[in-house]
Formats: C-alpha cells, structure tokens, sequence
C-alpha cells in the first residue's frame, strides 16, 4: 500500500479542548487534510481502547486514510488498522510482522543511528525521528535533537525506501523551519511530520490541519522547483549591478529597521553605518523583545563578537523566520573556542540564517574544514584554494547565502558564484569593518525583502533575493571605502572611519555602476 505521510496525526484525547468531544477534533482533522492517524493511548484499559480504535477505524474509512496504532498489535489486529507504531523497547518488528496480516504498515520511533540502522535492516516502511523540537505533550527521555540532528539520521535512509516523519513540538509555526532544516546534506527529505498537540489542543482542528497542509505543500513545491536545473544563468554582472543600484534606492525610500544583536566593539559604527545608508538602527538584546521586533523589523543581524545574550538571539531568528524576514548571521571568531563553535550549531539549528558573513577562518571552522586557520577573530594564511568551490558548498549545505569577505568578496547562493574585487587595505586598519559589512548586509537584504514583501506566499523561509542583499551589503561598504581613503582629510586610520561614514551616506548609484568589480560564474 503506498501511504501519504505528510500529515500525520498522532491522538491524544487528554489535550482535547473543553467542550470538544474525540470524534468531533478527528472528523474536522481528516477534513482537513491528515493523510495518516495514529491512536496513541498510554493510560487506557483495553477495553476503553478498542472501543476508540473502532470508532477511530470508521471515521478514517469514510476519508480513506490508514489508521495505524500505537504499540498494541492485539488493538491492531482485533480493529483490522493498517499498522502499528512501535517504540524501541516495545514489541520487536520481526514479531509484530509474524502476528500482523502481510503488508501491514510497522513504523518505529528513533531518536539514533543505531535505531535508524536497526530500523532499515528490519525493513519498517517508516520510521519516526523526535523530538525535533521541545514538547509538553511527552515527557521525553532523550535530548531533543533540533533540525539538524534530523537531518543526519535522514541521511542513513539514502538509498533505501524507508519513509521519515518527525515528530515532537512541530507548529504551524516552526514547521517551515523544521522542513528546510532538515534536508539532510546529500538532499534526503522527510516524507512528512507527526502532530499530537497542534491539531488535537486546537479549537479550530479543521483549520490547524489546513494551514500545516498549506506549509507543507508550498514547500514541496519549492523542493521540486528547486530540482528543476535552471536553462541559464539568472545573473550577469550588469544585471547584478542594477539590482544593487535598485535595492540602494528601495533602502533609503523604505528606511526599514534593522535589529542587531552585535558585539560591544563595534555596536556605535554598526549603528553609524545604518542611519548613513538610510536605514534605522536598533541594538535590542533582551529576549523579551525579540517576538514584537520581529513584527516590524526589516532584517535581523546576529553578530556573536561578544556573546551576551544567547536565549535572545535564539529567539530572535527564531521570531524573524516566522516572520520570513532576512536573518544575516555573524560569527564572528567561531573557531577560536569550543564555546563559540557549540553556541554556533545551537543558533543554526534553532533557526534558518538567510546569508552566512564570514571571513575565511569562520566558515573554514564552521564548514569544519582545516584549510584556514584564525589567530582570535582574524584569519592567517593565504585562503581557501577554491574559494568559489568553497562557498558554493557551503551555501548548499547551510541551505542559504554564504559570503566570504576578505581581499577579495565571494558570495554564493549554491548555484550562481560572484566574486567582488572592490575595497582599501584601510578597512583593515579600523576595529569591526567585518562587522560593518554585516550591517550592509542587513540593509540590503532589508531591500530586498520590501521589495519581495507583497509576493505571495511559498515555501520559502525568506522574501526577497538575498544573494543581491549580500552582494549590495559588500558592495556598498568596500565601494565607500575607495572612495573615503583617498579624501583630503583622511590621514590615517582615524581619520579614515568618519570619512567612511561620510561615504556611506553620500554613496551615489554612478559611483557603484562606475567602481563595482563583479564577475558572476555559474
Ligand atoms: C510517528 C511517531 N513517532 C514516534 C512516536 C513515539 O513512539 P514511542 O517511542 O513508542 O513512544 P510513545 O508514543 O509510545 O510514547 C510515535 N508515537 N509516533
Ligand atoms: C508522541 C511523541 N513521541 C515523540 C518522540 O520524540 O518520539 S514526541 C511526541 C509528542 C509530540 O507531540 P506534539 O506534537 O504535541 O509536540
């Protein structure tokens, strides 16, 4: 039997709304649109439990969808359900197939590679991965193991025909987040999610199916457009320089707030930088704040420089993907502690960024690759050999835009590869020009999203092009910075970040056409 996982519902009776009976929530549920249900009993006689079983099993007739049942193979059999659910300490599969009829469906719950390999060589048609996310409706006896760990267990499915949901805390809210996260590096997707408290605790459980039904669909349709090879290269140098003059216009016309969580050092010229290219600054940090900013922000900026607040920066990306806004993330000396590298995976499994900013040490340390080296916050030594291969591949595997600053720009979205020649060796010369970039980055990528703001909505996790954000945000600063260094008054490094400044704020759409060094490789 070929089964529809997307949407699978998992009972449980105890989170059923006052006033609500169990037939009502699961009749409006399969009216909405679950392709899978589970009953999940854990405290009740066997008795009470048949008799929910059957009416279970009538209801998903009428609507054609499997009825599978949670650890009993006795209720399973005695209802005639399409299957079971078995935990790792509950009845072995080999078992559980001698007693079931043949082409029974037997899913497994994981939470490891070993249970993921168990599970594959005792030939299960599904498997469950949780939690994915923290829950209240199990008290779980494993660490939740976020998107990320999702996607590693997906990746020792490739080449079977075993099917994935995930399970565990999945909300109408973080269930975008969930879906692209979890791709797994070699492109392994999951087949679908399982929810208890989403539709069950819902008042409205037609309507809560429907819009989890609704997410889920915009973003197979992106997958699948995304499969799709592109018949030419979407950008050439010309129309990228275009593009940036436009969003420089859409920036200073639109004025948009741009929220950075960034680092003591450079928090003032951060904020200089902003108001100079027309945006509005905003350096919140407390956690308390961060759902209501992401309402009216522009495009969040997470440089970890001096980590102060990480549960804020947590929930900042977290609130500015449900939001689809542009998250640019800095990670500014991740390789220098163990600290930093952990704080790192923790926030980029928490939430989606839209573009990575780094120099060559930062992403050599957070693509794990030892071909660069950092001294503190600085990289040493020449560079990655392929820098175009590089930041092509990590774009892929990070699901978004990475930008390499250094000498030389390199900026990917896992297709098109640009790489920007513009820049004085003076920004080198000045505390934070890294981080300024990263503003930059912001206010473009802000550009881009107002003027994506009306397209309607997909299964992507951000509006806008943030490959021409990242690409504007390099462009403006390294451009700025030719322009301020040969000023009268610049004579030195001091002297050289006013005028910087002054460049950012009289930046015109000649001097960017005329001065920007863009190749495009594809
Ligand atoms: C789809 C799905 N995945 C995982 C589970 C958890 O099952 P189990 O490990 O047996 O734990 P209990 O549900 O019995 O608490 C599930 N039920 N469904
Ligand atoms: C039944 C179950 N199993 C899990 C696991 O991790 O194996 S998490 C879970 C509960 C999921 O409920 P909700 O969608 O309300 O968070």
């Amino acid at each position: 039997m070929t089964i529809d996982y997307s949407l699978y519902l998992v009972t449980g009776r105890d989170l059923l709304p006052e006033g609500m009976t169990y037939h009502e929530s699961l009749e409006e549920s399969l009216r909405g649109g679950v392709t899978v249900v589970q009953i999940r009993e854990k405290e009740t006689d066997t008795l009470e439990f048949l008799e929910i079983a059957r009416e279970s099993k009538t209801l998903c007739d009428k609507y054609k969808v499997p009825l599978i049942i949670n650890d009993r193979v006795d209720i399973a059999l005695a209802v005639q359900a399409d299957g079971v659910h078995l935990g790792q300490t509950d009845m072995p599969v080999h078992v559980a197939r001698t007693l079931l009829p043949p082409n029974s469906i037997i899913g497994v719950s994981c939470n490891n590679l070993d249970h993921v390999r168990g599970a594959v060589a005792d030939r299960v048609d599904y498997i469950g991965i949780g939690a994915v996310w923290a829950t209240n409706t199990k008290n779980l006896s494993n660490p939740v193991m976020g998107v990320r760990g999702i996607g590693t267990l997906l990746s020792a499915l490739d080449g079977t025909d075993v099917n994935a949901v995930a399970i565990g805390g999945i909300k109408s809210d973080n269930l975008l987040r969930t879906l692209h996260g979890s791709v797994s590096p070699s492109g392994h997707k999951l087949d679908g999610i399982a929810v208890v408290s989403e539709i069950v605790a819902s008042r409205d459980p037609y309507n809560s199916t429907r819009t989890l039904r609704e997410i889920y669909t915009d973003f197979s349709a992106l997958l699948e457009q995304q499969g799709i090879p592109r018949p030419a290269p979407t950008y050439t140098a010309d129309s990228i320089k275009a593009g940036v003059i436009d969003l420089m216009r859409v920036v200073r016309e639109t004025n948009p707030l741009i929220h950075q969580i960034t680092n003591v050092v450079v928090t003032n010229q951060s904020a200089n930088a902003t108001l100079a290219l027309g945006g509005s600054p905003i350096m919140v940090t407390a956690p308390e704040e961060m759902e209501d900013l992401s309402r009216i922000l522009g495009a969040l900026l997470i440089n970890f420089g001096t980590v102060t607040s990480k549960e804020g920066m947590m929930l900042a990306g977290k609130y500015a993907n449900r939001e689809k806004k542009p998250v640019i993330f800095d990670p500014v000396g991740v390789g220098a502690t163990q600290f930093r590298r952990q704080t790192a995976a923790q926030l980029l499994n928490n939430w989606q960024a839209s573009v990575i900013k780094g120099n060559a040490a930062e992403l050599a340390a957070l693509a794990q690759s030892e071909e660069v080296q950092a001294k503190g916050v600085d990289s040493v030594g020449p560079g990655f050999v392929d820098p175009a291969k590089f930041v092509r591949d990590l774009a892929r595997r990070e699901r978004c835009v990475i930008a390499l600053t250094g000498q030389t720009d390199w900026v990917s979205d896992g297709m098109t590869i640009i790489r920007l020649d513009n820049g004085h060796q003076l920004l080198g010369k000045i505390t934070g020009s890294g981080c300024v970039v990263g503003t930059c980055v912001a206010l473009f990528c802000a550009g881009a999203w107002a003027q994506a703001s009306s397209e309607a909505s997909s299964g992507k996790l951000v509006r806008g092009d943030m490959l021409l954000g990242a690409v504007g945000g390099i462009l403006a600063l390294t451009i700025a910075a030719e322009v301020a260094a040969p000023q009268a008054g610049v004579r030195g490094s001091g002297s050289f970040l006013p005028a910087l400044i002054d460049a950012l704020y009289n930046l015109t759409p000649e001097s960017v056409l005329e001065r920007a060094r863009v190749q495009v490789f594809c």
